[in-house]
């Protein structure tokens, strides 16, 4: 592809057979004209955060290029979230898979329906664990402070323990 972004996206799932759906979320997201996925991190076994009702999750990153504006991205990540049986019923609570826009190259966006980088990623373990174990050095755009590493912010955090490391991730 030419004209790339360099894009990480945070995929979640808590319901149903979680592993199978992220494979299958990455390969829909793959299978999409304009996004090659790269890299993902390992898979993560994390202990539910904000609602915390609710069964454990598998969390992953994943690294890709991409040639669609974040708009039309977007677009496609709530296609495939609705295509895999996502339903958005309780604020935080049980999907069958997330697919979080984290980073997309150094660009900033600040509306409601679209807000990156992704506006709770630095505080979230589930996020800047598996993100940390592929990019700890890149630094992040940060509104209203100045920019800050991958590694820096997961030192910040108090507590990583809700997040462990499952194993190596396969999708292809
Ligand atoms: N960077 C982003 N990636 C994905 N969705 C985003 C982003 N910024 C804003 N949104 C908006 O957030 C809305 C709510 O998304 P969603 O239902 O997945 O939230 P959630 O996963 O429950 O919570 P959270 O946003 O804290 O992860 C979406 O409709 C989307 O328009
Ligand atoms: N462990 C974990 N907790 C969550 C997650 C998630 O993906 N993993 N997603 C949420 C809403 O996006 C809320 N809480």
């Amino acid at each position: 592809m030419t004209g790339e972004t360099r894009v990480f996206f945070g995929l979640g799932s808590n319901m149903g057979d979680k592993e199978g759906t992220l494979q299958e979320a990455v390969r829909l997201l793959d299978a999409v004209s304009g996004i090659q996925v790269l890299r993902s991190s390992s898979l993560y076994e994390t202990d539910p955060v904000g609602y915390v009702e609710q069964d454990v999750f598998y969390n992953l990153v994943l690294e890709a290029d991409v040639i669609l504006p974040p708009q039309a991205l977007l677009e496609e990540t709530q296609r495939i979230e609705q295509q895999l049986g996502r339903t958005r019923d309780i604020r935080w609570g049980p999907r069958t898979v997330d697919i979080d826009i984290l980073l997309y190259g150094e660009q900033q966006e600040d509306t409601e329906a679209l807000c990156i980088p992704h506006p709770r990623m630095a505080e979230r373990a589930f996020v800047l664990v598996p993100l940390a174990e592929l990019v700890p050095h890149q630094v992040i755009p940060m509104p209203a402070r100045v920019n800050v590493l991958i590694e820096e912010l997961l030192s910040n955090l108090e507590h990583t323990d809700g997040v462990r490391r499952s194993k190596s991730f396969c999708w292809k």
